[in-house]
């Protein structure tokens, strides 16, 4: 089954008066449930600009966008931000939980705004946790605990309402590498048992291996697709020659991780 199905879909910025800028040029996208799917591309490849496109925060110039079937563009905005609540999940480089707020609450807040009842919240946050590795700090606020661990609190709440598809953005971007490795675990793991269809962009070779497909962008056009086998390590080499195949910018990038 599709999630995520795209085509032709193109963004122009300042098309209007001043001097238009293809950022992004007839991307033909489609991510099956299930799938873990990674973007790559050098800085100003237009990498931002589809994620905003997906997320619906932003529209597209041109072509279509289909999301769980529904084609968001041709929403109200009230019911982008609904459809946005329900049927995406994002996770973030600063992990965005809010610091008043225990991080059980956080993680549920997704199942409050939707009204759930307290049972059926407690039904769902617990297995999440479990999985994620995070019940043990339930109730512990979010400056006293890891980067690794908000993070996954962050993952948790993406995913707690079940939505279509989960978006990350460079979500191992603040982390050291033992805490990104955890995290990169948590989320593959995520995606195996619960098959949650994530969509990655990142800069990070590391993460990227961990996806089961990378799709690469350069100067807002799609310029190459790598699938993973069985073995990670040796994706995450093809990773890196796919990269500089690629060429361009990448800034801090990790090449000795593997
Ligand atoms: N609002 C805007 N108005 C005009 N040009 C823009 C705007 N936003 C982005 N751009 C341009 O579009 C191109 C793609 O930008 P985008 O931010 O999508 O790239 P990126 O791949 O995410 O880069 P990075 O990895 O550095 O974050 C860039 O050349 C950028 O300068």
């Amino acid at each position: 089954m599709q999630v995520l199905k795209t085509q032709g879909l193109s963004k122009v910025y300042g098309a209007k008066g001043g001097v238009a800028y293809h950022a992004l040029e007839q991307i033909d996208l489609s991510v099956d449930k299930g799938e873990f799917v990674g973007i790559m591309g050098p800085s100003g490849s237009g990498k931002t600009t589809l994620l905003n496109l997906l997320a619906t925060i932003d529209k597209p110039t041109s072509g279509t966008l289909e999301i769980g079937g529904t084609n968001p563009v041709s929403l109200s905005e009230r019911d982008i931000a609904l459809f946005r609540r329900r049927e995406l999940g994002f996770v973030f480089q600063d992990f965005n939980l809010l610091d008043t707020l225990p991080i059980k609450e956080n993680i549920i807040l997704p199942l409050v705004l939707e009204g759930a009842k307290p049972a059926v919240i407690e039904q769902k946050l617990l297995p999440i946790a479990q999985l994620l590795g995070i019940q043990g700090i339930l109730n512990k606020r979010t400056y006293e605990v890891s980067g690794g661990q908000k993070q996954r609190a962050a993952i948790a709440r993406a995913i707690i309402h079940e939505p279509s598809l989960l978006l990350a953005d460079e979500l191992t971007g603040n982390l050291d590498s033992k805490s990104a490795k955890d995290v990169m675990n948590a989320l593959q793991d995520l995606n195996e048992r619960l098959s949650a269809t994530v969509l990655l962009v990142t800069h990070d070779p590391f993460s990227a291996s961990y996806c089961k497909r990378v799709l690469f962008i350069k100067d807002g056009k799609l310029f190459s697709e790598i699938r993973r086998g069985v073995n990670r390590q040796a994706f995450f080499q093809q990773i890196l020659d796919a990269l500089s195949v690629l060429g361009g910018n990448f800034d801090d990038i990790p090449f000795a991780r593997a």
